[in-house]
């Protein structure tokens, strides 16, 4: 905006008389005439800058308060924006610069240069300055304090999930229960591990408690006063999945408005627990075996390593083996993850843990529905042994509140298996199914690398397989290139 003056003085032709108002104001005032040189310092800026009267006036001043930007990085005459003013005449407000103190020390400045105008001619201009040092550091104190709230909440929000299940663990949720021989060697497994740093991999059908396999692996651990941060992998897509573990940059997405920890962060010096494994895409598969092996990552979006400390537990209902041979799961990652393996047995294999389930589940299930329900028929135990138990111990708690729910009586009648039916299905009957999804996951790696096999590009370093492993899985599967015929034959490509 253009100002206009038509009043002068003998030092500054175009300052006001009186100039007791200019003296009296909080903001620094620098007159400059049409050549640039300082002809009127008020006190304050004196005060701000060090600078006196006697050593600025008549004198080009760029180079005493404003000769480098904050980073110290040179900052020319020309392209100052109050010299620019006395080019153009064109008002400039600037919020993000810096002036120079005569000691050599700066300060954050909010400042505008106007042109002053006698007439209708430019005669000079006037740049008027304000230090906001303590706006900036209480604009700095509070994003860090913004900060610290983020990195609090996400840290409660894990820690809250860790006391709930601590508060489990004291009503015997979480407690593993059953002295069958399989679980005494179970257990017997769990001590043994639990106080290394070793990576363990925790398989069995769901439901048979590998969670709680994993927690128990974890309470046992030196790591026990630090955090186990649970993932579940299938829960993501694969992309989100990502963000879930390694964390972002502010801006690394749409939607990435502020830094965000990964899981892998949130669990350094503790735990890291990576449920349903086997669901991670080969991606997310190369991407963790990089950050096992060299145990630091970077944030998506972010260019530094993060250097951590965590002990690895993976668990999967999958056979992880099958899996590497039908090509979903990369062979050395599978190495990696196998260093320990424990395997949790499913309910049908120690039915003679059932009587002390039972005993445990109904204590906690009487609690929970305010009953007193104290045991199962003889009858109703019967039946809970004669059952196939798909969906393992997870199915027979559920089973136990149900019934808990109908019955009136403290000795409970088992009435009604569920799924009883489903039991009875072989375990057998979806082979084809995974044998067409082998088939078709491993032509669409071919197909994306061009039908090279074997070498750095290769499907079968993709696949995390040996070349020869695909080759006859490819022969088996019956999977071959559909257009050789107008091709030469290439020994690296499709046999
Ligand atoms: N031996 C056991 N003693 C007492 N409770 C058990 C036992 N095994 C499992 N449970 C309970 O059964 C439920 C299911 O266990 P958990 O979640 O650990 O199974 P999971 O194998 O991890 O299942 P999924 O593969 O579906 O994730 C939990 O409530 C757990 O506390």
């Amino acid at each position: 905006m253009v100002q206009k003056t038509n009043t002068t003085t003998s030092s500054a032709h175009f300052l006001p008389e009186n100039t007791l108002l200019l003296d009296a104001v909080g903001e620094g005032i620098y007159g400059f005439d049409l050549q640039g040189n300082a002809v009127f310092i008020n006190p304050a800026a004196q005060r701000m800058t060090g600078w006196r009267n006697d050593e600025l006036l008549g004198k080009n001043i760029h180079n005493c308060h404003h000769h480098s930007h904050a980073d110290g990085s040179p900052y020319p005459q020309e392209s100052c924006p109050i010299y620019q003013t006395l080019k153009d005449g064109v008002a400039r407000e600037v919020a993000q610069d810096v002036f120079w103190r005569k000691d050599g020390s700066s300060f954050p400045v909010l400042y505008s240069s106007t042109p002053v105008y006698q007439g209708s001619v430019m005669v000079g201009v006037i740049a008027i300055f304000r230090d906001i040092s303590v706006q900036k550091q209480t604009e700095l104190s509070l994003r860090q304090a913004l900060n610290q709230v983020q990195a609090l909440s996400e840290q409660l929000a894990a820690e809250n999930h860790e006391l709930q299940q601590a508060l489990a663990d004291k009503t015997g949720n979480m407690g593993i229960k059953g002295s069958s021989p399989v679980m005494a060697h179970l257990l017997q497994q769990i001590h043994l591990v639990a106080n290394t740093n070793s990576t363990v991999l925790i398989c069995g059908e769901s439901g048979t408690g590998k969670e709680l396999v994993a927690r128990n692996l974890h309470q046992l651990s030196r790591r026990k006063h630090k955090l186990m941060v649970s993932v579940n992998c299938a829960a993501f897509s694969p992309s989100l999945l990502e963000s879930e573990l390694f964390g972002h940059e502010k801006g690394a997405f749409t939607g990435a408005n502020t830094q965000r920890k990964g899981k892998f962060e949130q669990a350094d010096k503790g735990t890291l627990f990576l449920d349903e494994v086997a669901e991670l895409s080969l991606e997310a598969q190369s991407k963790l075996l990089r950050v096992i092996q060299e145990q630091e990552f970077q944030r998506l979006g972010g260019s530094s390593n993060i250097k951590i400390d965590i002990r690895l537990i993976a668990a999967s209902h999958h056979n992880l083996l099958e899996r590497v041979e039908q090509g979903l799961f990369r062979m050395d990652l599978y190495y990696r993850l196998n260093v320990f393996p424990i395997h949790v047995p499913p309910l049908r294999d120690r039915l003679e843990d059932m009587p002390e389930l039972v005993e445990s589940m109904l204590l906690n299930i009487s609690k929970k529905l305010a009953k007193k329900i104290t045991c199962v028929s003889q009858a109703g135990m019967a039946e809970l042994k004669a059952y196939h138990w798909p969906g393992n111990v997870r199915e027979l708690q559920n089973i136990l509140e149900r019934e808990a729910i109908l019955s009136q009586a403290s000795e409970l009648d088992i009435h009604q298996l569920p799924f009883k039916e489903l039991s009875k299905i072989k375990p057998s009957a979806n082979r084809q199914t995974l044998a067409q999804a082998q088939a078709t996951h491993i032509r669409h790696t071919l197909e994306q690398l061009n039908w090279q096999i074997s070498g750095e590009h290769g499907a079968a370093k993709q696949l995390g397989l040996p070349a020869s492993t695909l080759r006859s899985k490819m022969q088996k599967l019956g999977i071959v290139r559909q257009d050789t015929t107008s091709r030469q034959p290439n020994n690296d490509k499709n046999p």
